[in-house]
């Protein structure tokens, strides 16, 4: 049951009001971009929001409750990896096609702006494993969905997801349909 917002929680909405910048217009007419280089570069903003993405994947007494942290190429690498160093368990990348070395297992899907595929290491999760999926945005919920997939093809299941900001006006939540989700923030 949702409770009072933490102190991190507060902490990382503060900085996404303040340091994420809207770009009209890119990377295409009609698009509003939102730019996350200026929290990147607050060390204090970033550390707030990681920690407060960190919480989707512990109980209420603060321990761990999941086993692996995936993140999605690019954007979702940089929150993902010390999410999983935060939480004391390991980090698996999904990555745009033909970047992993590995045998992988292949999705593709649709995004605000574009098409695309994901792949994940078939060895990368273990089938059982509990998984916290983090990105920045949540749109169309195209990636996001995919990524479900990925870890699902893998016998792993996606128990949480957390992004920094939710795009209220794109159907990204019910794209991805009931896997427990946490927002920082709605834009
Ligand atoms: O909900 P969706 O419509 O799928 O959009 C969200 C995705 O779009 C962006 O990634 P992008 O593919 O632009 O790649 P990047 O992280 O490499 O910039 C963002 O980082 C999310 O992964
Ligand atoms: N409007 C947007 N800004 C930044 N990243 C995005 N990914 C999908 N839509 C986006």
């Amino acid at each position: 049951m949702p409770g009072e917002p933490t102190a991190a929680r507060l902490a990382a909405e503060e900085a996404l009001g303040r340091l994420v910048r809207d770009v009209p217009d890119f990377p295409q007419p009609g698009i509003v971009f939102k730019d996350i280089t200026p929290l990147l570069a607050d060390p204090e903003g970033f550390r707030a929001v990681v920690a407060a993405l960190a919480e989707a994947g512990r109980d209420a007494d603060g321990r761990p409750v999941v086993d692996k942290v995936v993140g999605m190429e690019a954007r979702g690498f940089i929150f993902a990896a010390p999410v999983a160093l935060a939480l004391g368990v390991g980090f698996v990348p999904v990555r745009k096609a033909g970047k992993l070395p590995g045998e992988t297992h292949a999705v593709s899907y649709a995004l605000e702006y574009g098409e695309a595929v994901l792949e994940v290491h078939g060895d990368g999760l273990v089938p059982g494993e509990r998984v916290l999926v983090i990105d920045d945005v949540l749109a169309t919920g195209g990636t996001a969905r995919a990524t479900v997939e990925l870890v699902g093809a893998c016998g792993a299941t996606v128990t949480g997801m957390a992004f920094l900001m939710e795009l209220s006006f794109l159907p990204g939540r019910a794209t991805v349909g009931d896997v427990p989700l946490t927002v920082l923030t709605v834009v």
